[in-house]
């Protein structure tokens, strides 16, 4: 039985990210110990080798880079070597220097066996807007004490159910775009990003509101960054709900399509390098967009709306909300910010993930 005080599988969860993100290994379904190759230290990485053989978990993406052979479907396996320091354990995790120094291999991948403990640690690895890499050792003896614990099965359901975002504050904040303008907070139960509200006018609930589902991008909203046409998007929708008296712009801080900005800026790099942002994001282990679309469509349906008129160019989005409850009444293009440098951008997501030009 749990003391009342004590920890829930939530709060483990939040925890374990915050460890994974400091550099400390978290226990896994009480036999195995797991850490985030981009967060580990030459010392933690001498100490876990003395406990046994290790496994460097990445992506089936990363692993088709690497030429890794793939037996988990999503993942791969990889025995280190014992001679394996940690500058081989990154240069694995992290794809900065693949075309400089190509050759990493041969690299072995275990095969059989229940590959749920090294998905649990990739999926908190990407919680936590690390790289998605993790190193795993089996732990035979007892837990070393202060380390966080986690049942692998249940952090993987956690981290896939639905988040349950709660109103934290809402304040007036008239607008360039809008003077009546009000700014609603939500906070997630699981210690993850808070995203925010912008109602725009009074909507009438009865009615399909003009929505839209804004992906957080610092570089574009904040730096005015010309790569690629998220400043102008957001401003032409404040715009748009300015001139119309009402609307709701949903700010998700879901940066970089889910991938946390730090990891964003090296995708950009991997750009520099001449792959496009979905190479990019698949060369670094993730998946093209790894946002949750649910949170928008739960958000929606917080504050009262399910109908929208929704400004997008995605017909993913519409096809997501739809999925989740919210109907969709009519897509409302939103083509602004087209310029020199972000035309190769919008050409490869029109390509490859079905946007509308
Ligand atoms: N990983 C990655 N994310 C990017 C890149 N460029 C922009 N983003 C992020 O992409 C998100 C915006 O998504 P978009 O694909 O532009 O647009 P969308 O929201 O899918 O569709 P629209 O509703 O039509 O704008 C923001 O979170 C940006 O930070 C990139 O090159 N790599
Ligand atoms: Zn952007």
């Amino acid at each position: 039985m749990l003391s009342p005080l004590g920890p829930t599988p939530i709060e483990r969860l939040n925890r374990a990210r915050a460890d994974l993100r400091i550099g400390l290994p978290v226990v896994l379904s009480r036999r195995t110990l797991a850490v985030a190759v981009e967060t580990l230290g030459a010392d933690r990485l001498a100490a876990l080798r003395g406990l046994g053989p290790l496994t460097l978990v990445l992506t089936s993406w990363r692993a088709e880079t690497l030429k890794a052979r793939v037996y988990d479907n999503d993942l791969a396996r990889i025995r280190v070597p014992e001679d394996a320091d940690l500058a081989w354990l990154q240069a694995l995790a992290d794809p900065a220097d693949d075309l400089r120094v190509p050759m990493k291999g041969p690299l072995a991948s275990e095969r059989g066996g229940d590959a749920t403990v090294a998905r649990a640690a990739i999926a908190l690895a990407k919680t936590a807007h690390l790289l998605p890499a993790a190193l795993l050792v089996p732990l035979d003896g007892p837990v070393p004490e202060g380390l966080t614990c986690l049942d692998a099965d249940e952090a993987l359901r956690e981290l896939s159910a639905e988040t349950v975002l709660a109103p934290v504050s809402a304040a007036r904040v008239p607008m360039r775009a809008a003077e009546k303008g009000r700014l609603h907070i939500f906070r997630p139960d699981d210690g993850g990003e808070e995203h925010y509200a912008v109602e725009i006018g009074a909507p009438d609930r009865a009615q399909p509101v003009l929505a839209r589902l804004h992906s957080a991008c610092f570089t574009g909203d904040v730096l005015g960054s010309l790569k690629c046409d998220c400043g102008p998007q957001l401003h032409a929708a404040l715009d748009h709900m300015g001139r119309d008296g009402s609307g709701v712009l949903l700010y998700l801080n879901q940066e970089g399509r889910g991938i946390g900005l730090a990891n964003k800026m090296r995708a950009y790099s991997l750009q520099d390098q001449g792959f496009d942002t979905v190479e990019a994001n698949h060369r670094l282990g993730f998946e093209d967009d790894e946002r949750d679309f649910r949170i928008g469509a739960a958000l929606l349906r917080r504050l009262g709306f399910d109908r929208v008129r929704l400004l997008t160019n995605n017909p993913a989005k519409v096809r997501m909300l739809e999925s989740h409850g919210i109907e969709v009444v009519e897509r409302v293009p939103l083509k602004v910010g087209l310029n020199h440098f972000n035309a190769g951008y919008l050409a490869t997501k029109a390509a490859k993930s079905g946007h509308l030009l």
